[in-house]
């Protein structure tokens, strides 16, 4: 076999172990209730934000869909940029944070509104909205798509918007991805619970 032949080959090896993967993982939210998710956050955002010229930026990689999903829904000026930080990288357990990408505008004296798909243990969102303070900005608040329903929360800190409280179990679809996939997945579904 040539080498392009067994690359094509391993791929079909790989997205058929996903499919199937896939296929045993429990819906929590489907995609039609997440979309009025995304709209009823969506107000309440405008609510506050209309008139503040907020920088609005979206946590990398998961808060992409979600960033996109409410942006399209916000007919007020902003500003979009974006950060990266990540502490799980590809696993189902949570790390130290790994700053990939501080935000591009300066953010003195603007509020700031940061985008992210999950408020799990809440290590990532606290540390970018303090970073966000220590750059200057006057305000933070931060949306989430969702919110994981345990008791290990960081302390002192909490989404300004939550969308849609979910079960303590590891998640994927709208931004959120197992092993660097799913993210593209409408609706929200967790791996099948280990007996
Ligand atoms: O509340 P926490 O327990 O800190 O976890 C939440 C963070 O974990 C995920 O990011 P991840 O580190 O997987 O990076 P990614 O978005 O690039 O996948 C998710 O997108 C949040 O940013
Ligand atoms: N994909 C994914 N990333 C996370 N980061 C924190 N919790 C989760 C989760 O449940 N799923």
């Amino acid at each position: 076999m040539t080498q392009e032949l067994s690359l094509v080959s391993a791929a079909r090896t790989r997205a058929a172990e996903l499919n199937e993967l896939f296929a045993t993982c429990d819906c929590l939210v489907d995609a039609e209730t997440m979309q009025a998710v995304y709209a009823r956050l969506a107000d309440q955002i405008t609510h506050v934000l209309h008139d503040r010229l907020p920088v609005v930026l979206a946590v990398m990689n998961g808060g992409l869909i979600p960033a996109g999903a409410l942006l399209s829904r916000l007919n007020f000026p902003l500003e979009i940029g974006y950060v990266h930080a990540t502490r799980y990288r590809g696993e189902t357990q949570g790390g130290a944070l790994q700053w990939l990408a501080l935000p591009q505008i300066p953010l003195a004296e603007r509020e700031v509104l940061i985008i992210d798909d999950v408020f799990d243990e809440g290590v990532t969102l606290k540390s970018i909205a303090a970073s966000c303070c220590d750059a200057g900005a006057t305000r933070v608040w931060v949306a989430v798509a969702t919110n994981k329903v345990h008791d290990h929360k960081v302390s002192d800190f909490l989404p300004d918007f939550v969308g849609i409280d979910v079960p303590d179990r590891f998640i994927l679809g709208e931004g959120l991805d197992y092993n660097g996939f799913f993210r593209n997945v409408q609706g929200i579904y967790a791996l099948p619970q280990e007996n």
